[in-house]
């Protein structure tokens, strides 16, 4: 039996992106926006499992409604192994599971908020005659390289020169072509992520607004030529500042551990939600720390006394702490925290901005590339890993001169002042503020 509408209640539907740090960040998103408008109510589709980990009982059910949409996978599937294989199943269940599911609420929408990745809601959203607001979860260059990854394609041309650079974009004369994420001239351009993505810069232009989890003044040459593709760019961010994270419990008492080492000495090392570095760069990573000595809090996806290097552990237990998950946004808050080596996923990349770390970072896969050149040639606020890997050398080399030398220094100074930025921009007379009023106003008329 359809649910009663409130006559007065808009009602917003909101389709998450159930992988990776993603729909932690929208459902952040609209527990803040159903903060500033009472009167607007959402349904927020995500699979079951993924909307088990973001929700809990004491949640207001009545403002923000958790509603399953089906997985795409097949009855009886088991995971093999590899991380790409529920994504796809999902793509390839898109759009139908999210439209079954806004049906079977049998009640009407007045707009649709989405993961930036559905690109298909524009077209949801036209039939029923509702606005579109997309939402990027990660930073400003990603997405102008998607909005204009058509015109990249044909300029270097698909696996062009490696080393060419993109000085054809406004702000990326030191972005080379090797720093594209996968799928836009090289690699898998086929996979269903890569269409998806290529679908969604050509769509995201057409919607009523678009949201990013970023701040204007982080990178004002990138942000005003998105400003002029997009009839509404909203920079909220960093989001995480307005809203504390979902997780943030410190069971293993990481902020009583670094309470304990002096300012801007301890190396903090984390991987996100996804990456395990292969086995022989956790070697050459542990190796570097135990012959470095620098005091070391590491969040550890998996099992470390199996994958770590014999009797490590024991053998640095005086300096170093090893964890399967932090509080993050407030280990890299922590004075003791002097470096942070990352895989420059865009939130870890924000929350060391917000609490004034350094970088040394190694990328994977999605955006991370594109992060750490920025970070590094744009910025200056970070390095990579000498050959892009961990190598025993090349990382003791990195910890050494963003802990001990004037370079990683300067670098503390730059990051401190991207951090003032960042603050500012959330305060009560901030651009991301000023923003997400907008937002929350435009919500509340749609
Ligand atoms: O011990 C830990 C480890 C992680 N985190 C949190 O987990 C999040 C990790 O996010 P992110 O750094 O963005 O990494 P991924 O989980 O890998 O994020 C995916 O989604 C991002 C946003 O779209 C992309 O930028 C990345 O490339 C993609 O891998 C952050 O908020 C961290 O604070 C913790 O709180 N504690």
């Amino acid at each position: 039996m359809p649910e009663a509408r409130e006559i007065s209640r808009k009602h917003i539907a909101v389709f998450a992106f159930p992988f990776a740090t993603h729909a932690a960040p929208v459902l952040s998103l609209v527990r803040k926006l159903s903060e500033s408008a009472p009167d607007v109510s959402f349904s927020f589709f995500n699979t079951a499992q993924s909307n088990g980990s973001l929700f809990s009982k004491d949640d207001d059910f009545e403002r923000v409604k958790p509603r399953s949409v089906d997985t795409g996978l097949p009855e009886g599937y088991t995971f093999g192994g590899n991380p790409q294989e529920p994504v796809n199943y999902f793509l390839k269940a898109t759009p139908a599971n999210f439209k079954r599911a806004m049906a079977d609420t049998g009640l009407p929408f007045d707009g649709i908020i989405t993961d930036a990745f559905f690109w298909f809601a524009k077209e949801i959203a036209e039939e029923i005659r509702v606005p579109w607001v997309p939402y990027f979860t990660a930073g400003p260059r990603p997405l102008l390289v998607h909005v204009d990854m058509d015109d990249i394609r044909a300029r270097i041309g698909i696996n062009g020169p490696e080393d060419q650079t993109l000085d054809f974009l406004p702000g990326f004369s030191a972005i080379r072509a090797e720093d594209l994420p996968d799928g836009i001239i090289s690699g898998s351009l086929d996979s269903p992520f890569a269409k998806m993505l290529h679908k969604m810069g050509q769509m995201l232009p057409h919607a009523s607004a678009v949201a990013i989890n970023s701040f204007e003044e982080i990178d004002p040459i990138v942000v005003q030529a998105l400003k002029s593709r997009f009839s509404n760019f909203l920079n909220i961010g960093p989001f995480i500042l307005r809203s504390p994270p979902i997780y943030d419990s410190d069971i293993h008492d990481c902020i009583g551990w670094l309470n304990q080492h002096p300012k801007s000495s301890v190396v903090y090392i984390g991987f996100g939600s996804v990456i395990t570095p292969p086995p022989h760069e956790l070697e050459a990573l542990a190796e570097a720390l135990e012959a470095c000595e620098f005091p070391f809090l590491w969040s550890f996806r998996g099992n470390a006394e199996e994958m770590l290097p014999k009797e490590f552990r024991e053998r640095t237990k005086d300096i170093g702490m090893i964890v399967p998950w932090t509080p993050q946004l407030k280990v890299l808050g922590h004075p003791s925290v002097g470096v942070f080596v990352t895989h420059c996923g865009w939130n870890s990349v924000s929350e060391s901005i917000i609490g004034g770390v350094p970088m040394i970072c190694r990328p994977f896969f999605a955006e991370q590339k594109l992060n750490q050149r920025t970070v590094e040639a744009v910025w200056g606020f970070g390095v990579d890993v000498e050959g892009g890997k961990f190598t025993k050398d090349g990382t003791i080399q990195a910890l050494k001169m963003i802990l001990s030398s004037e370079k990683g220094k300067l670098m503390r100074e730059k990051i401190g002042v991207f951090r003032e930025l960042a603050l500012k921009a959330v305060g009560p007379d901030g651009t991301s503020t000023a923003n997400f009023n907008f937002l929350v106003d435009f919500i509340t008329r749609c």
